[in-house]
């Protein structure tokens, strides 16, 4: 009998007790706001708002005391609770609890990456971190499902021979060898096109079974959307660019192997910035064989070590349960009032930072004026599902559904399933019985010597002494998320149930797995709206916005989020990142003013020195 396991309460909340340490869901009080240290002390300081506490807000509030020390900073959250969509959850089995993530659930820590790298440093999260190897099967192993089973696709770590009959037996690659090939010799586009979607710009490119069989399962796996609508320039602009400059994708992709990566300039410039920062060794050491990270009480807990700092500080104050109503520049624009719901009076910022979506952004602008683009968002499902029985699955990361598959093997609409097993380690690997290298010395020699430590494929970055899990069960289980809807229910008139989310999660499970056992413990997110989709022409609609943001604040009000540059938490972390130095160093701007400027830099290439004291 299907027992369902309530969610005990966010992850965090478990873990945090007493005054001192609260989680970020009673840290903030429903209907009181945390006031700034006293009136007097704000009168010389700037005043800058925050709009919006998702993990955006909270990153643009906590830059703003770091980089702007002087500031004032309000943030304001129409809800009553704090961290928007990152939501770790445990659910409680007969011998402990398991971690479900309903949003995110690793962090990469590769470019944009390394801002929430230097979080890990700078909120002192280090010892709560869990560091997936580059080397593991979660990093390796890559599934597609087609046309009716997984297909691992190919890696450089399985050698020429594997990939080469990969590619020509599985007839998810049937006409890859053939299409790179041709690339190379294809014309470049007329000048004319100016966007185009995904699909008919690798159609063009490569082939259009190549979009329907592989491309459309990676699109699914990051914006949970559709290759016939997504911009080709907004989301993979190097390529788009590398057909006019290098007249070819696959010469461009060579240039950058040979010659180095060309890159904007300002991207350049931010990973020199961050390669300056005074990183810890041993967390830079282990940081570079890291292919993704998480931490032991799920991404909550970099929400509320952001909020947690944010509390701290004299300088922020937080109002939940507010939502802000309207944002009127003052008459000479060198400031806005803020209205809310819950005060009609008028309160003054010099500075706004709005972290909001589009729409809830034009909702408060004066009437008649439109400040930020029209831009459509997918909702989708999460099924977190827990069995007692391990290895339910293949060794991997997951895999995705991608639309050429044929309908009776995904009548759900799932758009893939992600293995959460293999990034979050039990109690098993953290017993020295299963090391690879079971010498403890060794291993704190390594520790000492500033490398990072390997075991059973995890990163504890505090390894040896106190290795951290997720899931509190002696024994390792199996943790999967099945993840249905985005673009395939755009046009459904009510999304389904949790009793329904769950049973379609589980008859595809049953199909593309075989499992029929039933779930320990499991829990169903409707994430609403929780992507933004960069469909055609989304760069020129970003300029124009920056073109009115301008015209009716002056720069006075900015912009940060998922909107703009990139949809994951790594991209909002970059978001807020920039708006915040922006403002910092007096430059004129909407946190928009980047959009389709870029001066491009060649970097040199990087070659793998050999190590000779492999770690
Ligand atoms: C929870 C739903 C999400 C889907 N896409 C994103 C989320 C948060 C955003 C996203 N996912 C990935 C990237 C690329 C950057 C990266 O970290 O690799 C972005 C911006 C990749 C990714 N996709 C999935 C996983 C486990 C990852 C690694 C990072 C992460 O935790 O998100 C799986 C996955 N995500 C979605 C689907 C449909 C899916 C299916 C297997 C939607």
């Amino acid at each position: 009998m299907l027992r369902r396991t309530n969610a005990l309460a966010t992850a965090s909340s478990l873990r945090f007790r007493g005054p001192s340490s609260l989680s970020v869901q009673c840290l903030i009080p429903s209907t009181r706001s945390r006031g700034l240290a006293s009136e007097a002390a704000t009168n010389n300081s700037p005043r800058y708002a925050v709009l919006g506490s998702g993990i955006t807000g909270l990153a643009t509030a906590y830059f703003i005391t770091q980089q702007i020390p002087r500031a004032k900073v309000t943030v304001f959250e129409a809800k009553d609770r704090i961290g928007g969509w990152l939501a770790s959850k445990r659910v409680e089995v007969k011998d402990g609890t398991i971690l479900f993530e309903g949003g995110p659930r690793t962090l990469r820590p590769a470019q944009n990456g390394v801002l929430a790298a230097r979080l890990i440093q700078e909120l002192d999260l280090g010892k709560d971190a869990i560091f997936t190897q580059n080397s593991s099967p979660a990093a390796i192993n890559r599934y597609l499902y087609y046309p009716d089973r997984l297909v691992r696709m190919p890696h450089p770590s399985f050698g020429v021979w594997e990939n080469f009959r990969t590619l020509m037996s599985e007839p998810v690659f049937a006409t890859a060898i053939w299409s790179g090939l041709k690339e190379f010799f294809k014309e470049p586009r007329s000048a004319k096109i100016t966007d185009e979607s995904i699909a008919s710009f690798f159609s063009r490119r490569l082939s259009r079974e190549m979009v329907d069989r592989i491309l459309s399962g990676v699109i699914h796996g990051i914006y949970a959307g559709d290759v016939e609508q997504l911009s080709a320039k907004s989301l993979f602009p190097k390529l788009y660019r590398d057909e006019v400059t290098q007249t070819s994708i696959i010469k461009g992709m060579l240039m950058s192997a040979t010659e180095g990566l060309e890159m904007p300039k300002r991207e350049g410039d931010f990973l020199a910035e961050m390669k300056a920062f005074a990183w810890d060794p041993l967390l830079k050491a282990t940081l570079k064989d890291t292919s993704v990270f998480t931490f032991r009480d799920g991404m909550g807990m970099l929400s509320d070590a952001l909020a947690r700092k944010l509390w701290a500080s004299e300088n922020v104050e937080f109002k939940t349960s507010t939502p802000v109503k309207s944002l009127a520049p003052t008459e000479n624009k060198t400031g806005i009032d803020i209205t809310t719901f819950t005060n009609a009076e008028a309160q003054r910022f010099d500075h706004i930072v709005s972290c909001l979506s589009p729409d809830h952004l034009n909702a408060l602008a004066p009437p008649t004026t439109t400040i930020a683009p029209e831009t459509p968002s997918v909702t989708v499902m999460t099924v977190n599902l827990y069995f007692r029985e391990p290895n339910l699955h293949p060794a991997g990361f997951g895999y995705l559904i991608p639309r050429a598959t044929p309908f009776e093997q995904n009548p759900e609409r799932a758009l893939g399933v992600v293995f959460d097993t293999a990034y979050a380690p039990s109690f098993m690997d953290t017993d020295s019985a299963t090391w690879h290298t079971a010498d403890m010395d060794v291993l704190r020699a390594q520790r000492e010597a500033g490398r990072m430590i390997n075991v059973n494929d995890f990163g504890w970055y505090n390894f040896p002494e106190k290795p951290v899990v997720q899931d509190t069960v002696p024994n390792r289980g199996t943790k999967l998320t099945v993840m249905l809807g985005g673009h395939w229910w755009n046009d459904w008139p009510a999304y389904p149930d949790e009793k329904e989310g769950l049973a379609m999660a589980r008859s595809i499970l049953k199909r593309h797995l075989n499992i029929t056992q039933e779930p320990e413990a499991f829990q169903v997110n409707l994430q609403k709206d929780c992507i933004p989709q960069y469909t055609v022409g989304h760069e020129a609609r970003l300029m124009k916005a920056h073109n009115e943001l301008w015209k009716s604040y002056k720069g006075r009000l900015r912009v940060a989020g998922s909107w703009i540059q990139g949809v994951g938490v790594n991209d909002c972390l970059r978001s807020a990142y920039d708006v915040v130095k922006g403002l910092r160093d007096g430059r004129d701007g909407t946190g928009l003013e980047q959009i389709g400027r870029d001066e491009y830099v060649r970097l040199k290439p990087v070659r793998r020195v050999q190590e000779t004291d492999s770690a």
